[in-house]
C-alpha cells in the first residue's frame, strides 16, 4: 500500500471513521499490574505479556480498529539501565508488536469461526492495524518531563534523533503497520522524528500525536500549529493529532491543526484527570464521566477528526461507547451517499 493512500484507504474500509484503542498502561494497572517503575508498561513485556495481550483483545472486542503496542516507555537505554542487553532489548521491542499481532490473530480467528458478531455489511472482518508506540524522550526520563516538554539546553534535535534512532529502526521492521509517535511534548522532538523517518528511509507510515495542557500549545508551550506543520511536511506522516490531553481542549486543538494540514486528524484524549509526576499518581478530581467523554465525540468529528480513541485512564467501556458513536456516523454517511446516488439517477 502506498504511503499517500494508506490512511485514506484504511478509513474508507472502516466506513469513514476509525476507533483507536484506550489507555494501555493504566488499564494494565487496573488489572493489578504494578507499573511503578521507570519502564512503566514496558515492565509487563518482561513480567506479564499475557496480560498485555488480554488488554489488546479487550480493546478489539470493544470496537478498536487500531491497537497500540506496549513499547511507549520501552527504550533500549531504559532496558540497559536494568541490566537488559541491547539484543534482549531489541527482542523485547519486537515482542511488544508481536503481542499486539497475536491479539489481532485471536480476534480474527474468533470472528471467522462465527462465534463473534458479524462486522455488518457482509464483512466478516473489521480492519485492524497494529501501531508500534514510541513515547517521547521525556517518557524515558520518567521524571514528568513528558508533560512539561522542558528538556534543557543540552538536548537538541540531534541528541533526540540519536536517542530514538535504533528503537525506530527496530520497530519499523517488527511487523507493525505503522509507528505511533505519542504524547510528543515539544517542537524539537517532532522535528527529530520527521528527520529520522527521512534519514533512515523508514518504509512504514507514522502518526505524530502531541499533548497539550491549555488547548493552544503543546506541553512545552510551543504552538500546536507549528508542531502540526512539521508533521504535515513529513511524507511518512499519515495522521496528525492529540493524545493524553483533557477532553475539554480537544475541539479547539483540532480546529488549529486543521488550519495547517489536510491529513487525517486523530484524537485520543485522557479521562481529563491530571498526572502528578512527583507523586506518580493520577489526580481524579477533574476527571469526567464516560458518558460526558462520549458526548464530545460528535463535536470532534464535526471539527475534523476521523480517528478517535482514548488515552490514560480510559477503559474498554470508553472505547465501546466511542465505537457506537463512530459507527452510527459511518452508517449515516453511507446512507447519505446512497441517497445522493439515488437522487442522481
Ligand atoms: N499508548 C500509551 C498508553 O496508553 C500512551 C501513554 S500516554 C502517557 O499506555
Ligand atoms: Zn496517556
Amino acid at each position: 500500500m502506498g504511503l499517500s493512500t494508506f490512511m485514506g484507504d484504511f478509513l474508507r474500509q472502516c466506513g469513514g471513521y476509525a476507533v483507536v484503542d484506550g489507555g494501555l498502561a493504566t488499564e494494565l494497572e487496573r488489572h493489578g499490574a504494578d507499573l511503578n517503575d521507570p519502564l512503566w508498561s514496558a515492565k509487563c513485556l518482561v513480567t506479564s505479556p499475557h496480560l498485555i495481550r488480554r488488554v489488546h483483545l479487550d480493546y478489539l472486542e470493544a470496537g478498536a480498529n487500531i491497537i497500540i503496542s506496549a513499547s511507549y516507555q520501552a527504550t533500549l537505554q531504559g532496558f540497559e539501565s536494568k541490566g537488559i542487553s541491547r539484543d534482549e532489548g531489541e527482542a523485547l521491542l519486537k515482542r511488544s508488536v508481536e503481542i499486539a499481532r497475536e491479539a489481532r490473530n485471536i480476534y480474527n480467528d474468533r470472528a471467522t469461526k462465527g462465534s463473534w458478531d458479524d462486522f455488518g455489511d457482509g464483512l466478516k472482518r473489521k480492519p485492524v492495524l497494529v501501531a508500534a508506540s514510541v513515547g517521547s524522550y521525556g517518557a524515558y526520563l520518567a521524571d514528568g518531563s513528558e508533560y512539561s516538554g522542558i528538556y534543557g539546553d543540552a538536548i537538541t534535535v540531534k541528541t533526540l534523533k540519536d536517542f530514538h534512532r535504533r528503537r525506530v529502526q527496530v520497530l519499523a521492521n517488527s511487523g507493525a503497520d505503522l509507528i505511533a509517535f505519542e504524547t510528543t511534548p515539544n517542537k524539537i522532538e517532532a522535528q527529530a522524528y520527521a528527520e529520522l523517518l527521512e534519514e533512515e528511509d523508514i518504509r512504514i507510515p507514522a502518526w505524530f500525536s502531541f499533548s497539550s495542557k491549555d488547548g493552544t500549545n503543546v506541553a512545552s508551550g510551543d504552538s500546536i500549529v507549528e508542531c502540526a506543520s512539521i508533521a504535515d511536511s513529513c511524507k511518512q506522516v499519515v495522521a496528525i493529532g492529540i493524545n493524553c490531553t483533557p477532553p475539554r481542549y480537544i475541539k479547539g486543538l483540532i480546529q488549529l491543526i486543521r488550519k495547517v494540514t489536510s491529513k487525517p486528524i486523530l484524537v485520543y484524549p485522557n479521562s481529563g484527570e491530571t498526572y502528578d509526576g512527583d507523586k506518580k499518581e493520577w489526580v481524579a478530581s477533574k476527571g469526567i464521566a464516560e458518558e460526558d467523554f462520549v458526548s464530545y465525540v460528535d463535536k470532534w468529528c464535526e471539527a475534523g477528526a476521523s480517528l478517535v480513541g482514548g488515552c490514560c485512564r480510559t477503559t474498554p467501556n470508553t472505547i465501546r461507547a466511542i465505537s457506537k458513536v463512530l459507527s452510527s456516523r459511518s452508517l449515516s454517511s453511507v446512507f447519505g451517499a446512497n441517497m445522493l446516488s439515488y437522487e442522481l439517477k
